[in-house]
């Protein structure tokens, strides 16, 4: 190696070195290898967010100087050609142009093999959460033909970022025509809905991304479960290992036919009460979460009860009646693209999850409440995983989100390649675990803090 190069190196490793020491270890710095410089960031670094290496000390609103009549009532000027529209998700020919522009051009593999297949009762869901505002679906048509070539949401909420209640908007399915990607029109559509959203003197956003965008406040990993591990392998989306045989990998995937856990049913609208103050609860422990009330927590649990169900939710009644437990995981499959047996895989994502099980504990790190939250979760989403399977699912997925990092080695969750990174407009906040060590594996003893899941 010329003395250059290791000059270099040193260096890089000296830099990682200050961004451990400058995070307390927290590993969404490391992301640097997949971030530009934050003077790059053309669009991003006029934004209220922070650059990757600003330090503050305290946390909190960045700019709180404006009022709704400060922001134009007039939609951004959009190129020729082109004209702004809004998703009406109760119209179904506009729910399915949008079903059609994800289908065609959403988040996709490094392969372009897989890409999400949001069907219209997962978008009706995802789209319809309790004060949602139909101009807060944006779209962007052909104005000759109608086509819809992209579109970005935003759906309240309140975030709770450690004691501070936020309302905000959740930002999701910003989408581009492939056709029309690279020509600055992303930066539109997210000053359009911002300004929409401003307009309703809301001024802070969470989102999720998997590029490295200034700067994330914390960064989690997908992780996965084979659940039918024979059509995975056929669709390429799950490798043989080198010291394996397919029927070694079919029996160590294989799953039990029936759930374990005494009183484990799904839930009804009666134990929407119980279950929700048992999920609030919960939520209490972690830095980041969205602070549901009981329509929404009825909405995003319950979802639309019809045929084309999206999530499923059960609940552990004890034998006096108290519910003890709950979990949810929603569907939402991947198109496999050019391949002849298989069309889709059917995934199963965690969603929330609550148990009293570590509840008698003041600090939910001590042993002994590490370890009752350790059994009783892999009881629980071990059931999960047998339900999921026997509803036809390939492979569930979670995050290491929430006190995932505590179940996922015991009930064989694989690492995958994903990262999420979340983020905050207009809101500095301290890094927030992301159940992620230095090296991007699982951290199961300083576990995570993020208690949202976005969809
Ligand atoms: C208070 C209310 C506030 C509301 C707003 C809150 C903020 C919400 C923020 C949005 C949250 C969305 C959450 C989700 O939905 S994440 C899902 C994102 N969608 C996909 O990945 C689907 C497939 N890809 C596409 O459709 C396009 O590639 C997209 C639309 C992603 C970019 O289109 P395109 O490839 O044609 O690029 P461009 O030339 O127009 O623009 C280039 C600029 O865009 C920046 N970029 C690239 N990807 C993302 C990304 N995922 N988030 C934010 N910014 C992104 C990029 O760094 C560059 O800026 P800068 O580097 O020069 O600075």
């Amino acid at each position: 190696m010329s003395e250059e190069k290791k000059d270099s190196n040193v260096d890089k490793i000296q830099d990682l070195l200050k961004l451990l020491a400058l995070n307390n270890g927290d590993v969404q710095k490391l992301n640097s290898q997949q971030r530009k410089a934050f003077e790059e960031y053309k669009f991003w670094r006029t934004q209220q967010v922070v650059s990757f290496d600003e330090k503050f000390d305290k946390e909190g609103v960045i700019d709180d100087t404006k009022t709704p009549a400060d922001i134009p009532d007039k939609p951004l000027p959009l190129i020729d050609g082109f004209t702004w529209c809004n998703i009406n998700p109760d119209d179904p020919n506009e729910l399915d142009d949008l079903f059609v522009l994800l289908n065609e051009n959403y988040v996709e593999d490094k392969h372009s093999v897989f890409r999400f297949n949001y069907k219209e009762a997962f978008l009706n869901w995802a789209l319809k959460a309790p004060g949602w505002k139909i101009e807060w679906n944006v779209g962007v048509r052909v104005q000759s033909t109608g086509k819809l070539v992209a579109f970005i949401s935003a759906i309240p909420l309140t975030l709770r970022i450690r004691d501070n209640a936020i309302p905000s908007v959740e930002v999701n399915f910003l989408c581009i025509h492939k056709q029309l990607r690279s020509k600055r029109l992303a930066p539109l559509m997210i000053m359009e809905i911002q300004r929409r959203v401003n307009r309703y003197d809301i001024w802070q956003a969470l989102y999720t991304a998997g590029v490295v965008l200034p700067s994330p406040i914390s960064t989690c990993r997908y992780t996965h479960r084979a659940l039918n591990w024979t059509k995975l392998y056929e669709t390429g989306f799950t490798d043989l290992p080198g010291d394996r045989t397919a029927p070694q990998m079919v029996a160590e995937c294989a799953i039990p036919k029936v759930t374990k856990m005494q009183g484990l049913r799904p839930m009804k609208k009666e134990d929407v009460p119980e279950a929700f103050a048992l999920l609030s609860k919960y939520q209490e422990r972690f830095d980041l979460a969205h602070l549901f009330d009981e329509e929404e927590f009825k909405h995003w649990f319950l979802g639309s009860q019809d045929d084309n169900k999206v999530i499923f939710s059960y609940v552990v009644e004890q034998p006096d009646g108290k519910i003890t437990d709950f979990f949810s995981f929603y569907s939402l499959p991947f198109s496999i693209l050019g391949n002849a047996k298989h069309d889709q895989v059917e995934i199963a994502y965690l969603y929330y999850y609550a148990t009293d099980a570590d509840f008698e504990y003041n600090d939910r790190f001590s042993k002994e409440a590490t370890e009752v939250s350790k059994q009783r979760l892999t009881e629980l989403v071990g059931d999960a995983l047998i339900l999921a399977k026997n509803m036809g699912m390939d492979v569930f997925n979670a995050l290491t989100s929430q006190e995932n990092t505590l179940f996922l080695e015991n009930l064989k969750f694989g690492l995958g390649d994903g990262l999420l990174n979340f983020y905050t407009l207009n809101y500095k906040a301290f890094p927030i675990t992301g159940g992620l060590k230095p090296d991007n594996t699982i951290d199961a003893e300083k576990r995570s803090n993020v208690g949202v899941v976005m969809l």
